[in-house]
């Protein structure tokens, strides 16, 4: 458990600028005479922060700027008072209301509903507003709760009207349309396939403006729909200045304070959730376990905290007792380690649920088999792995004489799944993260799983062009980096060593496709590259994220 520590994985923000934007000027602060300012109150102003183009927050703007375009509107149109707002409570009560018959017009990249409502005060003016768990179509009520310069939050109170698109019958979890975990529950698989195509599409439209894009593939599928996900960090607040005084929740984050769906729980910041749909069957066990342990020693926890809940897979002889060969892992209410056993071809394996960070997990990809620590990075849906690391192998094999070798380098490499497992196709591979502990593991797994042809160096992604030794006209690149994307001096180099072909993998299409306009626009030899094939895999179902995948060849 880490106290203190949020994982957001499972509580993803709204893209909303946050409390610290607003400057509160201190009311009871000392003058220099020493005397207390009581009586004067200083007025509040609403600070603009920066944000990254890249970030929820950063692709609204350019969401609201489509809707402006749409509807013939200008910026002026849709502008909210918010310095007579912050410092009017009569004023606060007008704005922040409930409306009906609000029309949603359009799902943003995060998942929620837009819609277009008169402005309180200024009739002849609109607002835009944020509409958690609606979608294009749905006819609602809503409660406005909260003013920004250009839109408002709001809560879904009600449906009066469905979208075409809605089938509320699909809906697994209790909890959804309160936790802010899923967005898409109310959609058809195929419908949630296509919103993630056009997610591709919006963030190459609005991030790189200026580059021809081919047509972008279907949104490839993830074999399991639901009970994908083998890590959930679900966590607990605990009361800061009082007493704690009764239990807290222990789940995920919610979104707004909506009632659409009249069901219990979800009135504070935490869903108290006992079971996730989207985890795996012994996620769940740990989830129950977990659960069980906080109620009986919750009053001991001084802080809030996250508790890390992973799958671990391990091959096991059913010859010999089974407790003999288990890691530490979840217990039950007995205090004996949960597990469930399953067979893949020859092979029995044992799946527990791990919760200490520092724990050394197991997970079998293609054949291969990957450690790593279970607090550490590793993709959380093993069912879409083979098909995504079989998609990367064919795609970084270049057009070559034949007898001539195939080099690979693999930046932001992680634990080496990528590297690993195209490994078999090329000649030498070269690996390099910026974690320490990850290139540990790299190593090790290139050993476990006998491969000879793979080194690994821990550093910056750029460090890579200082030790490699390859000729560039054979070999291929897979680029595959955080959220934040590549940074520019990574890109000019990859540009100055001009390899045959990329494949870069993301997270975040918002800041691949920055990075694609920057690098075949702005480099040196860019110009020399075309996007060969761009699509999505559905890494997360039920949820508005969505894995890129583009691949680059040289001309
Ligand atoms: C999305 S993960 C991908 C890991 C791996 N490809 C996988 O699929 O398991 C991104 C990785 O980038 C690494 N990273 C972040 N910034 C980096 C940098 N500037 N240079 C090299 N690696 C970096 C992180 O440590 C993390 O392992």
């Amino acid at each position: 458990m880490v106290e203190g520590k949020r994982d957001i994985s499972l509580n993803r923000t709204l893209p909303v600028t946050k409390k610290q934007d607003i400057t509160i000027k201190n009311v009871n602060s000392t003058n220099i005479t020493g005397k207390q300012n009581n009586d004067r109150k200083k007025k509040r102003k609403y600070k603009v922060k920066d944000t990254d183009e890249t970030s929820p927050a950063g692709i609204l703007k350019f969401e609201i700027k489509e809707i402006l375009k749409e509807y013939d509107l200008s910026e002026e149109d849709i502008s909210n008072d918010i310095n007579s707002l912050l410092n009017d409570s009569e004023l606060e009560k007008k704005y922040h209301r409930e409306v009906t018959d609000v029309e949603v017009i359009q799902l943003t990249s995060n998942g929620d509903g837009l819609g277009l409502v008169s402005n309180p005060v200024e009739t002849s003016k609109k607002q835009i507003v944020i509409i958690p768990f609606a979608i294009k179509g749905d006819i609602v009520t809503i409660r406005i709760f909260k003013t920004h310069p250009n839109y408002v939050e709001s809560d879904l109170l009600n449906i009066s009207q469905n979208s075409n698109d809605r089938d509320d019958s699909l809906i697994r979890c209790k909890y959804f349309g309160k936790c802010s975990g899923c967005q898409y529950q109310q959609l058809s698989y195929e419908l949630q396939l296509q919103y993630k195509k056009e997610t591709i599409a919006n963030a190459y439209k609005y991030l790189a403006p200026k580059l021809s894009i081919p047509e972008i593939g279907a949104t490839i599928p993830s074999p399991k729909q639901f009970g994908y996900r083998t890590k959930l960090t679900p966590h607990f607040d605990i009361a800061k200045r009082v007493p704690q005084v009764d239990q807290p929740a222990f789940g995920f984050g919610s979104k707004g304070k909506p009632s659409w769906r009249q069901t219990e729980g979800g009135e504070k910041n935490i869903v108290d959730i006992e079971e996730c749909v989207i985890g795996t069957e012994i996620i769940n066990i740990g989830l129950k376990n977990e659960r069980f342990r906080f109620s009986k020693n919750w009053s001991t926890f001084k802080k809030s905290a996250t508790v890390l809940l992973r799958e671990n897979t391990k091959v096991v002889n059913i010859e010999d007792p089974l407790e003999e060969q288990l890691d530490q892992a979840s217990t039950d209410t007995d205090q004996n380690i949960s597990f469930i056993k399953e067979k893949q071809g020859d092979d029995s394996l044992v799946k527990t649920c791990v919760t200490e960070t520092r724990q050394i997990v197991t997970e079998y990809i293609n054949g291969f088999t990957f450690e790593f620590c279970a607090g550490e990075f590793f993709q959380n849906n093993n069912s879409i792995l083979p098909k995504v690391t079989s998609y990367v192998c064919e795609n970084l094999q270049i057009s070559r004489a034949q007898g001539q070798p195939l080099y690979l380098v693999d930046a932001y490499c992680g634990s080496g799944l990528f590297s690993i497992t195209a490994s078999r196709g090329v000649d030498k591979v070269v690996g390099v993260d910026v974690s320490k502990e990850s290139i540990k593991f790299a190593r090790k797994n290139a050993e476990r799983n006998n491969v000879k042809n793979a080194i690994f160096i821990d550093g910056k992604a750029e460090r890579i062009f200082n030790e490699i030794d390859t000729p560039n006209d054979l070999t291929s690149i897979i680029i595959d980096p955080s959220r934040k994307g590549c940074d520019l001096v990574f890109l000019n180099q990859l540009s100055d060593y001009k390899p045959a072909k990329i494949v870069y993998v993301s997270c975040n299409v918002h800041s691949q496709a920055r990075d694609l306009q920057q690098f075949l626009l702005e480099t040196t030899n860019g110009k020399e590259y075309r996007i060969e094939s761009l699509r999505g895999f559905d890494f997360f179902p039920q949820t508005h994220h969505v894995e890129s995948v583009a691949v680059l060849t040289r001309l």
